[in-house]
C-alpha cells in the first residue's frame, strides 16, 4: 500500500499517543506519524520530513489545541539538544506518561495481565532538576578559543553551553571554569576530521552526599601542555575536586574513553554514599547517575526480596556491587557476577570499605557464571537481575528457572526487554506480583522499573 502522505507536504492532524521515546502519534488514514514536542489531545499542523515503510516522521509547525499537560520547557537549548524529551511536559503528566508506557509494554509484550498485576504511579522527584551526577562534556573550537556543550540533535556539531537543567550544578561550574582557565593557556581542542588537536571531552563526577568532584581530561595524546599551572589553577579554585586524571584515547572513534588513565591530582576514587553504604567510584566505573532515586530503586528491591538475615541471593549484572551490598545487609549471603573486570574489582573494594563480609563476587557472563553456582550446590532464595537495555540473555532466564529461587526481582531500564523476560519466567513458573516505575530520569523519555516475581507453588 502506497503512503497516504507525502513528504514536505502539511497536515493538519490530531495526536492521539506518546511514544515510549517521547514523540507525538498522529494517525493520517490509518497511518502512523511521529512528531517530537506534541502531545496526546493536541491539535495542529505538521510538516512531513520523512517516509518509511509502514510509518513516518513529521516536524509540528502549529499548534491549534494544546494539552492541559503541557508547559514551557524550561532550557532555552531544549530542542536543539534533544537531550531531554519531555520537558515540554508537566512533571505529573511526565510519570503518568511513564506509567502508562510500562503498563502498555508488559501487556503488549509480555502478554501481563495489568488488571490485575499493580503497575504502581511513578515514584518521581520533589525537585526533578540538577540531579545528573556525572557531566560527559564534548570539547571544540569556535574562533580559536574552546567551547563546551553538546552534540546538536543528529549532528557531531558541538554547541557551547554554560548551563544543563538536569546536571548537578557544581558538575556545569566546573566546566565554564575550567574552560576558561584552559582557554588562558591556549589549549586546542582535537578535531574530529583532521584527527588532530588535545583535548576531546571533560568528564566531571560529583559526590551527592560527600561534595567531593573528579574530573577527567580525555585526550588525544599521553602529553598535558602546561599541566603544573593549569592543575594549580583549578585545585586552587575547586578545593572539593579531590581527584584529577588523565584519560587518553588516541583512536578516531565516538567511544568517550581510551584504554589508559593516568593520575594528575589527589586520590584515584571520589566516594559517595548510598543510604549508608560508601562508595569508591573511579574515572571509568558504572554508578547510577540519580543518586536521591537510586536509594528508592534500591530500597524498593530490597523491600521486593523481603530478606530475614537466613536468604542467600543472587545479584546478577552487579556492576560495583551497589545492589549486592545493599542487599548484604539484610541477608545471610550475596553473590554477585558482573562481566567487567575493573568493575568486581570495585565491587570487593566497596565491601571491604564499609566492612561487609557475606558477599562474593565473580567476574564473567553471568548466563555462564551462574549454571557453574547452580553445579556447586548454590541455592538462591531470591535472584536480583539488573541487565542493561538488551535485556537478561535467554540462557540465564533458563538457568534462574532451574534454580528454583522463591523469588525474583528483577531491576530493568527498558520496559520492552522487561516484558519479553517476564513472560519466558512466567512459562517457568513464576508469577509477576507488582511492578514500581522509578523515575530516574526526569525530563528524558527513559524509565526505569523493579518488577517482583514469585514462584508459583506446586
Ligand atoms: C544496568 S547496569 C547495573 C549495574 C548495577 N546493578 C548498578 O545498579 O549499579 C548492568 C551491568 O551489567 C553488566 N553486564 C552486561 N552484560 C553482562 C553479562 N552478560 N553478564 C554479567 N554482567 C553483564 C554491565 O557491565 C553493567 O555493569
Amino acid at each position: 500500500m502506497e503512503a497516504p502522505v507525502k513528504k514536505n507536504d502539511y497536515y493538519d492532524v490530531l495526536f492521539e499517543d506518546l511514544t515510549h521515546d517521547g514523540a507525538g502519534v498522529a494517525k493520517i488514514n490509518g497511518f502512523p506519524l511521529f512528531v517530537p514536542n506534541a502531545l496526546p489531545g493536541e491539535k495542529g499542523t505538521v510538516k512531513v520530513v520523512k517516509v518509511k515503510k509502514g510509518y513516518g516522521y513529521g516536524r509540528l509547525m502549529k499548534l491549534s489545541e494544546t494539552s492541559p499537560d503541557r508547559v514551557d520547557a524550561l532550557c532555552p537549548i531544549y530542542k536543539q539538544c534533544g537531550g531531554c524529551q519531555l520537558q515540554h511536559v508537566s512533571y505529573d503528566g511526565q510519570l503518568r506518561h511513564k506509567q502508562k508506557i510500562v503498563k502498555e509494554t508488559l501487556a503488549r509484550i509480555g502478554k501481563v495481565d495489568v488488571e490485575k498485576v499493580t503497575v504502581h504511579p511513578t515514584i518521581g522527584m520533589s525537585d526533578p532538576w540538577n540531579y545528573r551526577n556525572k557531566a560527559q562534556v564534548p570539547i571544540g573550537e569556535r574562533e580559536g578559543a574552546l567551547i563546551a556543550g553538546f552534540y546538536q540533535q543528529r549532528t557531531h556539531e558541538i554547541i557551547d553551553m554554560e548551563r544543563c537543567l538536569i546536571q548537578q550544578t557544581e558538575n556545569d561550574r566546573i566546566v565554564r571554569e575550567v574552560k576558561a582557565i584552559l582557554n588562558r593557556y591556549h589549549i586546542r581542542a582535537y578535531n574530529e576530521q583532521t584527527h588532530q588537536g588535545w583535548l576531546r571531552h571533560i568528564v566531571v563526577r560529583y559526590g551527592y552526599q560527600t561534595k567531593q568532584a573528579m574530573l577527567v581530561f580525555v585526550t588525544r595524546t599521553a602529553d598535558f601542555p602546561h599541566k603544573k599551572k593549569i592543575l594549580a589553577e583549578i585545585t586552587a579554585k575547586f578545593p572539593n575536586i579531590r581527584s584529577i586524571v588523565q584519560n587518553i584515547n588516541p583512536k578516531r572513534t565516538n567511544v568517550i574513553f581510551g584504554e589508559e588513565t593516568k593520575l594528575l591530582s589527589g586520590l584515584e576514587y571520589i566516594y559517595d554514599y548510598i543510604g549508608s553504604i560508601k562508595f569508591a567510584i573511579s574515572a571509568r566505573s558504572f554508578y547510577q547517575v540519580n543518586p536521591e532515586q537510586t536509594k528508592v530503586l534500591y530500597e524498593k528491591a530490597l523491600e521486593y526480596a523481603e530478606l530475614t538475615g537466613e536468604e542467600t541471593v543472587i545479584d546478577a549484572y552487579c556492576g560495583i556491587g551497589t545492589i549486592s551490598l545493599f542487599l548484604a545487609q539484610k541477608a545471610k549471603k550475596v553473590y554477585g557476577v558482573e562481566i567487567v573486570p575493573d568493575a568486581i574489582e570495585d565491587a570487593k573494594r566497596n565491601a571491604k570499605l564499609n566492612g561487609i563480609e557475606n558477599v562474593e563476587f565473580a567476574v564473567g557472563e553471568a548466563e555462564e557464571i551462574m549454571p557453574k553456582w547452580h553445579e556447586q550446590g548454590i541455592r538462591a532464595d531470591v535472584i536480583v537481575v539488573d541487565p542493561p537495555r538488551k535485556g537478561c540473555d535467554h540462557s540465564l532466564l533458563q538457568t534462574i528457572i532451574a534454580m528454583k529461587p522463591k523469588k525474583v526481582v528483577y531491576v530493568s531500564c527498558n520496559p520492552a526487554t522487561l516484558a519479553r523476560d517476564i513472560a519466558i519466567l512466567e512459562q517457568g513458573g513464576y508469577e509477576t506480583k507488582e511492578v514500581q516505575p522509578v523515575d530516574m530520569f526526569p525530563h528524558t523519555a527513559h524509565v526505569e522499573c523493579v518488577a517482583l516475581m514469585s514462584r508459583v507453588e506446586k
